[in-house]
Order: C-alpha cells, then structure tokens, then sequence
C-alpha cells in the first residue's frame, strides 16, 4: 500500500509568513494554487525526495479549519503515500475496516491525480491521503 511518500501536508495560520520562512531557508517554493473543491490554498515546498504542502483555509467549509482552531500555531496534517491504483488499495482497506472520508470516491488533488482520505481514528490517530500515482 505505501509507495513514495509524495508530500507531508502542515496547516498554517498565516500562509504568507509560512512562505516567506521557507524561501529564507532557501527552498524552491510554489506559487499558491487556491482549491475550492478541497477548501483550501495550498503551496509546495519541494525536498530533495519529497514535497512539504503548506496549506491554509479557503471558503466556509474548509476541512482543515477546526485544526486550526485545535492548533492555534498550526501544525502536522496529513501524510501522502502515492499508490499505483487507488481503486485496488481504497475496496481492501474497506474491507479491512478502515473508512474512507468524504464519499469514498477519490477527487483530484493538486497535482491532478486522484486521491482520497483515511479516518485518522482507524489509522492509529494520523490522516493519510493516498494518490494515485502511475509507476514510471
Ligand atoms: C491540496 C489538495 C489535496 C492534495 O492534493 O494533497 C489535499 O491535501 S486537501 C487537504 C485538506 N482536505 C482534507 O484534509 C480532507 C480530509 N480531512 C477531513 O475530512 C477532516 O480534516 C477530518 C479528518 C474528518 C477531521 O475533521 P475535523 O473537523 O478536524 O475534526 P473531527 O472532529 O471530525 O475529527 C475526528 C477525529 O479526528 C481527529 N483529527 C482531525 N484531524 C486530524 C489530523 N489531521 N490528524 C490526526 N487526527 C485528526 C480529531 O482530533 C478527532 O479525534 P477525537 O477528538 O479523538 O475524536
Ligand atoms: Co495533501
């Protein structure tokens, strides 16, 4: 199930500042891509052998809002392992008993790939995104 890990998501409160720390690092950093069906805006950072996603809240309905509330600094997020097929990988884990958030359908994610979400509770506290990415 766990292929490359393609990004670690943290949730910031101020995105500006969160940019502008990482470009005194010195890191290659995307411009902000706004993402009305995910709720937020989002930037990349990119690593040597992965990405950070910075990600602040877009709209009423941001699902990242009440994290925010919870961590006022911002904090951690989510983990995105890619897969080869997310199809495959989202019916075994439902049978293992691990819920998909949202619908259980996949959306494309910001790098126009499908992906979806699962519940933190089943996954030992963490939220994992999974993106369907194809082997090279
Ligand atoms: C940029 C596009 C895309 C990409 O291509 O990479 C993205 O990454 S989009 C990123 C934003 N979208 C999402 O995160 C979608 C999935 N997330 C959700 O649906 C919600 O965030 C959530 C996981 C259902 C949490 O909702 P929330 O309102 O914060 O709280 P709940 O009360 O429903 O939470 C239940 C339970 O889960 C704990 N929780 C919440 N967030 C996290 C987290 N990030 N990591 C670990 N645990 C989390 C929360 O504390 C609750 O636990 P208890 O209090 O113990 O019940
Ligand atoms: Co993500």
């Amino acid at each position: 199930m766990f292929g490359r890990l393609n990004h670690v998501a943290i949730a910031v409160p101020d995105l500006d500042a969160a940019i502008a720390r990482y470009r005194l690092l010195g890191a290659e950093v995307s411009a902000p891509q706004r993402l009305p069906e995910h709720g937020v805006t989002v930037v990349f950072v990119q690593a040597e052998n992965t990405k950070i996603e910075l990600l602040y809240p877009l709209g009423e309905n941001s699902p990242i809002a009440a994290f925010l509330d919870r961590n006022l600094g911002g904090g951690t997020h989510h983990l995105c392992f890619e897969v080869p097929d997310i199809f495959v990988v989202r019916d075994d884990l439902v049978k293992k008993g691990v819920r998909i958030l949202g619908d259980g359908e996949p959306k494309i994610g910001a790098h126009g790939n499908p992906v979806l979400f699962l519940h933190p509770k089943d996954m030992g506290g963490v939220l994992y995104e999974l993106e369907q990415v194809s082997p090279a």
